[in-house]
């Protein structure tokens, strides 16, 4: 069969090899050295990371990695794997498919490697960076990334990008009945919507205008051309879009907003999912919550770990009952059927063009 000359590449944030520290610290390395994940100047960024986070996290973070491990891996490796498998199935074996992580193993680099060894001849790559919301950790670094790689390695290629797609109703269907039933099948009083969070200093530096992200009250709901990259609207707006697929007003639990995972001192997007969680449990006498991470295409430890585990400990020593982690689209039908989607696009112009 005649391959492709168009290939599919679709890029997460990765994982450690393993849960040993050493991998930990390997994988913390490269991911924290990534000057659009810690924005300091690049002396400052080093102290930081040399001395501040690695004699200690990789400990940390391998204990709770050990925690939420399957016996095939990562939990985002190998939902991405399942995801990527899947596409193939859907696109056909003439298609190239590969995968290729920000972070760690395997490489946006081996990725290009694996689609140009499947075609030789490739001259298009339609790569996904796989976050549904737009920030500088995110869409931004993939990007990055991927230009160093390809324009130095295959400098003929033509590589198109898949933006952020917070907003595309396929990706809201997939999202929204990804939620459905467990906001049906469990008596919740309420639903948190938990996005990663990333400091306010990252909001306002992508704020094309120079004067709105953060400058003035409510302003991710007050219309600017920022929010093309403003992460924090960009999620308030992925709350909005899921809430009004799911009715979410017409039912008789309340749902919020918040921002988990903060690191270091600096403010913040607020309000913080632990703190939040508490406070819903301790002050809105919240009994049973479920909570969905939206940032997130794939469980992986900030969802299993963080909210699943630690979440549900803070959740119910603050007085909640229990704490009901909603899976994220993971390699769900409809997911597969939204990435299909944009793939058979692609691949239409191309055919076209090509007659
Ligand atoms: C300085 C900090 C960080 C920023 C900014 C940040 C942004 C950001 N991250 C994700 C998605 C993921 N992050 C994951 C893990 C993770 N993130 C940070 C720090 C920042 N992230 C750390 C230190 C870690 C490692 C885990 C730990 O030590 O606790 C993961 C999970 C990876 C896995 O293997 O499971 C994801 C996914 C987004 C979407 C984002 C900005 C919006
Ligand atoms: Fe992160
Ligand atoms: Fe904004």
């Amino acid at each position: 069969m005649a391959q492709s000359n168009t290939g599919i590449l679709l890029v997460n944030l990765g994982s450690p090899d393993s849960y040993e520290p050493a991998d930990l610290k390997v994988y913390l390395r490269e991911f924290l050295t990534d000057k659009r994940v810690i924005d300091f100047p690049a002396p400052i960024r080093k102290t930081i990371v040399e001395a501040f986070i690695l004699p200690f996290r990789p400990k940390e973070s391998g204990e709770a990695y050990e925690l939420i491990w399957w016996d095939e891996g990562s939990p985002l490796i190998v939902i991405t794997q399942r995801v990527i498998d899947k596409l193939k199935q859907r696109l056909g074996d003439d298609v190239p498919v590969s995968m290729g992580m920000r972070y760690g193993n395997p490489s946006i680099e081996a990725g290009f490697d694996e689609l140009m060894e499947k075609n030789p001849n490739l001259d298009r790559v339609f790569l996904i960076p796989l976050y549904p919301q737009y920030a500088m950790a995110t869409t931004e670094t993939v990007i990055e990334k991927a230009k160093e790689v390809w324009q130095s390695k295959y400098p003929n290629l033509q590589v198109e990008f898949k933006d952020a797609f917070y907003d595309d109703p396929d990706y809201v269907k997939a999202l929204g009945e990804s939620i459905r039933p467990y906001i049906d099948e469990h008596d919740i009083d309420h639903l948190l919507f938990s996005y990663h969070g990333v400091p306010e200093r990252q909001i306002k530096k992508r704020d094309i205008t120079g004067d709105h992200c953060l400058k003035c009250e409510d302003c991710c709901n007050v219309n600017s051309p920022a929010h093309t990259f403003c992460y924090r609207h960009q999620d308030l707006m992925t709350t909005k879009n899921a809430a009004e697929y799911l009715d979410l007003d017409s039912r008789d639990f309340t749902y919020s907003t918040a921002f988990q995972s903060k690191l270091g001192i600096d403010p913040w997007l607020t309000p913080a999912t632990d703190a939040e969680l508490v406070r819903l449990a301790e002050e809105e006498g919240v009994k049973k919550v479920a909570v969905c991470c939206p940032a997130f295409i794939s469980d992986c430890i900030e969802t299993l770990e963080e909210i699943g585990i630690r979440g549900k400990e803070d959740f119910v020593e603050a007085g909640g009952e229990d704490l009901i982690l909603i899976p994220c689209v993971n390699d769900s039908d409809l997911w597969i059927d939204t990435l299909e989607k944009w793939c058979a696009e692609k691949l239409k112009v191309k055919k076209v063009e090509a007659a």
